[in-house]
């Protein structure tokens, strides 16, 4: 196939930052994607309804003119979230999700939760006005090993979550293992996010031929089998996979350095990576309802109606994307990649 015509699709996962990196990355997610589901882990993080309106607000005072991109925003549970926020952010209609980071599983979650158990009110609360939670679904335990987390986190907490709140809307973001797509499969009112480098690499990339930081994420690549359980989930045509890039921007400094952050920054070429995946599966007939159709329907809103074009034409990805301090690596710079959105 040389061409490609889809439902314009959402971005279910991502980081925009705020002030100078918000600027340098919104065009690339507004060019792409009509609505994203935008995470709360700002410095300090967006903790009430109030917070979410300005950000949301600082958002679209960003967004490219002629863009009718619009941004779902998420509150960051913490361990004084009350019942009445997310009352209120249910209300607000804007606020489409609250999002549970454990404390210190990744950037910029040192204000996240320490002890679930003391969120069951919240928690109820949630059930009640159904407005889903969204977990980063990572111990923090470092006596777990890294690549065991997800599966640890499962067992540990997302059982007995489930357990206790069993109408609670909830996504598993960015998955990583066969074990997490195996929960979402035979659990409900449960779905899951994919990234484009979750269904494009194993860890072995992060060690080709030394250590290459900007692979680094979390949570982090797994071995070739969680790979191809993941591709198998997103291009099986069940609505409980569904598109989410992560897209996380840190500076070229920040990602080089002797403790480098986790982040891929994807968000230029999203759409590309994801329909190269899936036509390396054979499922390009699939992309759409992963991209443009399970999201909503999960988030009950409508689909987009516009729709976008996809051709196979091969371009480079830029080395450096501009950025605040020292530029943006995008993921697989400097690579091609076949297809380009029109
Ligand atoms: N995925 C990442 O590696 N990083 C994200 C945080 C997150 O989604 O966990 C970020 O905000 O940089
Ligand atoms: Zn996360
Ligand atoms: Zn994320």
């Amino acid at each position: 196939m040389e061409k490609l015509t889809i439902t314009r699709p959402d971005d279910w996962h991502l980081h925009l930052r705020d002030g100078e990196a918000l600027k340098a990355v919104l065009p690339h997610t507004a060019h792409q994607f009509a609505r994203a589901i935008v995470m709360p882990n700002l410095k300090p993080p967006v903790r009430s309804v109030a917070d979410a309106a300005a950000y949301r607000e600082r958002i679209l005072a960003a967004v490219p003119a002629r863009s009718q991109f619009e941004p779902l925003m998420t509150l960051y549970l913490t361990d004084n979230t009350s019942p009445e926020e997310v009352i209120a952010a249910k209300a607000s209609q804007f606020v489409k999700a609250v999002k549970y980071y454990p404390a210190g599983a990744t950037t910029n979650s040192d204000f996240g939760v320490t002890d679930i158990s003391r969120c069951d009110a919240v928690l109820a609360a949630m059930g009640q006005v159904d407005l889903p939670l969204l977990l980063h679904g990572e111990v923090t335990d470092r006596q777990v090993d890294i690549f065991d987390r997800e599966k640890v986190f499962i067992e540990k907490y997302l059982i007995p979550l489930r357990e206790k709140f069993p109408q609670l809307r909830i996504v598993l973001e960015h998955i990583t293992t066969s074990d997490a797509v195996e929960f979402v499969l035979s659990t409900n009112n449960i779905a899951a996010t994919i990234t484009p480098q979750h269904l494009l690499f194993s860890r072995n990339i992060l060690f080709q031929g030394g250590i290459c930081p900007h692979y680094y994420c979390l949570p982090i690549l797994k071995r070739e089998e969680h790979r191809l359980a993941l591709l198998q989930a997103a291009t099986s045509g069940n609505p409980k996979f569904f598109l989410g890039t992560d897209s996380a921007p840190h500076a070229r400094n920040s990602k080089e350095s002797s403790c480098g952050c986790a982040g891929c920054y994807s968000a230029l070429h999203a759409l590309e990576l994801y329909a190269e995946v899936f036509e390396g599966a054979n499922a390009l007939d699939k992309l759409e309802a992963f991209a443009s159709f399970y999201g909503p329907d999960f988030y009950q809103l409508p689909r987009n109606t516009e729709q976008i074009t996809l051709t196979k034409t091969p371009w480079r990805i830029p080395a450096e994307l501009p950025f605040p301090e020292s530029g943006l690596v995008p993921l697989r710079a400097g690579e091609e990649i076949t297809w380009q959105m029109v």
